[in-house]
């Protein structure tokens, strides 16, 4: 599998505060990464950064080959790579077919369009033409993986695909992604969810305070090591 993303020495701060710390990571084609550690290890501002929503303050991304640490974040969607952001950040008064809509208007060409989306969605199905604002939380996401899809990306980027979503929201839209992964999607997502995360994911990467603290393939590990390292206690 050849690599599609490289981070090299990633640094990003708020302020004073350094939210990542020389971290360096590697995403091959069709691989599906869970990243996973408590609140505040850096896991939204990796995201971000890799995104071009926050700036790097050293280090580098690299996207099939091309540096793009410096490139706008609207440029790195025209390459290929795609956020869904923490808090979904749908517009509120579009309907989930207009979310969709404006997001394909400046999309690389693929397989995804409004009715591929659907079809990978099919819980949208009914909800086309409802106002963002009125939708659940898992309606919420769908939509918001949805509308990154419609952008073609070559790596999406999902921040808290579980989180505040009732149990029944967060099963369909893991079936949504178990869709997209068996279609040889490449996945980096945060999820607070351990085992949901351990389920879908070809590797595991672990953050503690800015640093990878584990990394493995998710054969290789069992939750409880995974749990040791995101706590930062001593691995037995
Ligand atoms: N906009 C901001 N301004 C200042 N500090 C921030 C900001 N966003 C995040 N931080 C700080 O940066 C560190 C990393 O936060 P980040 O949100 O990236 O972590 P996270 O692993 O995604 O956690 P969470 O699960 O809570 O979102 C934390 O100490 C956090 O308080």
């Amino acid at each position: 599998m050849s690599v599609l993303l490289e981070v090299s020495n990633l640094v990003a701060r708020h302020g004073l505060l350094i939210a990542v710390r020389d971290l360096s990571l590697s995403v091959s084609e069709g691989e599906v990464v869970a990243l996973v550690g408590a609140n505040g290890a850096g896991k939204s501002t990796l995201l971000r950064t890799v995104a071009g929503a926050h700036p790097a303050a050293g280090g580098s991304v690299r996207f099939d080959g091309a540096d793009l640490t410096g490139v706008p974040a609207h440029a790195r969607v025209a390459r290929g790579l795609a956020l869904v952001p923490e808090g979904r950040k749908l517009f509120p008064d579009l309907t989930v077919e207009e979310n969709l809509l404006v997001a394909g208007r400046r999309a690389r060409p693929g397989q995804w369009r409004l009715e591929t989306v659907l079809d990978a969605f099919p819980m949208l199905k009914p909800l086309r033409r409802q106002r963002a604002s009125t939708l659940s939380g898992g309606q919420q996401q769908a939509t918001a993986i949805g509308r990154a899809l419609m952008t073609n990306p070559r790596l999406l980027l999902v921040d808290e695909v579980s989180l505040g979503l009732a149990p029944v929201a967060v099963d369909t839209v893991y079936e949504s992604l178990s869709t997209l992964i068996a279609g040889g999607a490449t996945l980096v997502l945060v999820e607070q969810d351990l085992a949901r995360a351990l389920s879908v994911a070809d590797r595991v990467v672990c953050l503690l305070e800015g640093r990878v603290v584990l990394e493995a393939a998710t054969g290789d590990v069992t939750r409880e090591q995974v749990t040791e390292a995101y706590f930062g206690l001593e691995l037995t």
